[in-house]
């Protein structure tokens, strides 16, 4: 059975988090230290690290090392809780779509408004943060379990933008399952969606399969429809980023296209996402704020050292889309698989 890595984006220092430079892969591995909030926000804003479970984890301990900060600066308990809100704010504009970032700064918000003093508030604050991390890693298995059952001894999966270690606390969502069928001695091989325009796929979906041995193609975004039509993919697997009452999912953009592309060739499509990325306030992707990020990352290459369109073009560079619940074959979370998802089905199963 193949032996899995255990790839981590981050680390927590005890007063200072290790950030894995995600720009920089997959030539260079360099990490960054953030002593404060600040860096935490911007690293987030920047990509440093990314992917929606992963910037929950780290917003949670930007709050730690906010509380740290401002502990440090009063003993006036209520000055002490209005400064920690302000860094809770900045922490919640750093990027709007992925929901886990909501979920995490949520949790931590609860910890600050139920504590009686500042001492008690930045230790509770920080075991949260060090659980939320520590649970993140323990649901992606679980998510890998479920969704590894699902396939047969033998998938070629095609997989979109970057769902591992790199863009949760550890393992992977949509990744996971590709890990966890590996462990369990499946035949699998893995399509991997450039996924432009940031790459994360070529850059670090791509590093991670090479890490774990496990065989892979790289395509371009546009190959998808043919290699489906040609009958080489089994299925799709993607992650997520925000998921509406009825199903509806936020995803890397091109998932739109490729849940369309699956469908009309008959191939499952699979959401791999802990159930933290669930909005329930929300009964459709309609209501799911889609980023708009910087149209340098369409007009530039990676590296930003060679410019791919002329002076003066416009650029529309949305970074997600919604695929309608109708194009998703099973939703895989770490407490079970929802088939054919929609508004009854995901209640029933929240309610169980
Ligand atoms: C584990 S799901 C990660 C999810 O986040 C990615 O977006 P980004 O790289 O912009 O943070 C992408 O949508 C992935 O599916």
């Amino acid at each position: 059975m193949a032996r899995i890595k255990d790839i981590r984006p981050l680390k927590w220092t005890g007063d200072s988090l290790l950030l894995l430079d995600q720009r920089k892969l997959p030539l260079k591995e360099e990490w960054i230290e953030c002593k404060d909030y600040e860096c935490v926000a911007r690293a987030i804003e920047e990509m440093v690290v990314r992917g929606a479970p992963a910037i929950g984890v780290v917003a949670a301990y930007g709050v730690v090392l906010g509380a740290k900060e401002v502990a440090g600066e009063t003993k006036n308990f209520l000055d002490f809780k209005a400064k920690l809100e302000l860094i809770i704010n900045r922490l919640a504009a750093t990027r709007p779509t992925a929901v886990n970032l909501f979920w995490a700064l949520k949790k931590m918000k609860r910890i600050v408004e139920a504590g009686r003093t500042i001492e008690d508030i930045v230790a509770a604050l920080e075991t949260e943060a060090v659980n939320i991390e520590q649970q993140d890693v323990e649901t992606n298995k679980k998510i890998g379990q479920y969704g590894a059952e699902l396939l047969s001894s033998r998938e070629v999966i095609l997989t979109h933008c970057n769902t591992g270690a790199l863009a949760t606390a550890g393992y992977g969502t949509a990744l996971g399952v590709i890990r966890a069928a590996v462990e369990a001695g499946k035949e699998i091989t893995v399509y991997v969606d450039e996924t432009r325009p940031y790459l994360q796929g070529a850059r670090l979906t791509a590093w991670e399969l090479q890490q774990e041995g496990i065989p892979y193609y790289l395509i371009t975004d546009n190959m998808a429809g043919w290699l489906m039509a040609s009958g080489e993919i089994t299925c799709v697997i993607v992650g997520a980023d925000r998921i509406a009452l009825n199903g509806d999912t936020a995803n890397k953009i091109g998932t739109y296209a490729l849940s369309v592309l699956a469908k009309e060739h008959g191939i499952p499509f699979y959401v791999a996402a802990p159930t933290s990325t669930f909005d329930l306030s929300i009964r459709s992707g309609k209501e799911i704020p889609i980023e708009e990020r910087a149209p340098e990352e369409v007009l530039f290459c990676h590296c930003r050292d060679c410019r791919i369109a002329p002076y003066g073009a416009k650029v529309k560079n949305p970074a997600f889309d919604v695929t309608p619940h109708e194009n998703i074959t099973a939703i895989i979370t770490e407490k079970g698989v929802i088939n054919s998802p929609n508004e009854e089905k995901i209640l029933e199963f929240f309610r169980e």
